[in-house]
């Protein structure tokens, strides 16, 4: 397999065997066996509208109930209580903040307190303000802290549900369409954030995103949801093929491979 950047060192592998998820006994995943996950990666989820991935990313989080188990190094997230899941894993889900009078400080800090957190780095301040303007500096959006959220635009308050999920300091770090509302420059700002911290944190990221081009960019590893099951994973290369274009999305297109081991994929039309 043509490997991108993969990062050598600590972290836990995680893996997903047999996730299954729905709503009113209407099954919406089925069976997802994804994996193993290298420590200090990017997985993107992709696919169509409908095809169960908040869904999956909310089961992970344990915000619905789900079956199967989700391994990370040998603890299984799914069988965990939530205040230890809650340690371990950090959500960002699609629904922005709401539109409160809060400022993006307080609903930051307010993140970091709403339960038990992750370990800190070492060299992360020790108050909870601290650490929640050093999250705000690490995405560039220091002078959004005291504005109240409902005065921000869409992608201030992005950036700013982003930050609650990383003030929490999790190992793994889920992340439902974090770049849907963001300029060009934001977008860049934070994949490259969210790259860094992988790699210095050892953290696992799954980061849905839309745009193919983005996801075959930043991930390292792809996993490709139709109708609630797998029907791909790999790298960009391996997972993002015309056939998956075809048979997952209905449409045809081409796919570039550069020579950096990442593709580009241009649409030609409806298959
Ligand atoms: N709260 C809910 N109650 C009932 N059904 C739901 C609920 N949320 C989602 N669904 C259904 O589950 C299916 C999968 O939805 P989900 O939001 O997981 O898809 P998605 O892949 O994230 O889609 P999108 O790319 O459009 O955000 C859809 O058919 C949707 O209608």
């Amino acid at each position: 397999m043509r490997d991108i950047g993969i990062f050598d060192g600590a972290g836990e592998i995680l893996a997903l065997d047999g996730i299954s998820a729905g709503y009113r006994r209407r099954p919406v995943v089925h069976d997802v066996r994804l994996g193993p996950l290298p420590p200090a990666s990017i997985t993107a989820l992709v696919g169509p509208n409908g095809a169960g991935k908040s869904t999956l990313l909310k089961g992970l989080a344990g915000a619905m109930p789900v079956r199967g188990r989700a391994m990370l190094g040998s603890r299984d997230l799914i069988a965990m209580t939530p205040r230890d899941r809650a340690r371990l894993v950090a959500h960002m889900p699609q629904a922005l903040p709401d539109r409160v009078a809060l400022t993006v400080l307080d609903a930051v800090i307010g993140a970091l307190r709403a339960g038990p957190a992750g370990d800190p780095p070492p060299g992360t301040p020790k108050g909870d303000a601290e650490r929640a303007v050093a999250v705000l500096d690490r995405l560039g959006i220091t002078a959004l802290a005291l504005q109240p959220l409902d005065t921000l635009s869409g992608g201030q308050r992005q950036m700013a549900a982003l930050a609650q999920a990383l003030v929490r300091d999790p190992r793994v770090l889920l992340l439902d369409e974090p770049t849907s509302a963001l300029d060009l420059r934001h977008q860049y700002r934070v994949m490259a954030t969210v790259r860094d911290l992988a790699r210095e944190r050892a953290l696992q990221v799954i980061v849905v995103l839309h745009d193919l081009d983005l996801a075959c960019r930043w991930a390292h590893r792809i996993a490709v949801l139709g109708q609630g099951r797998l029907h791909a994973f790999g790298t960009p290369a391996e997972a993002v093929t015309p056939r998956i274009l075809h048979d997952v999305w209905g449409v045809a297109a081409r796919v570039d491979a550069r020579d950096d081991g990442r593709v580009r994929v241009e649409v030609e039309g409806l298959a």
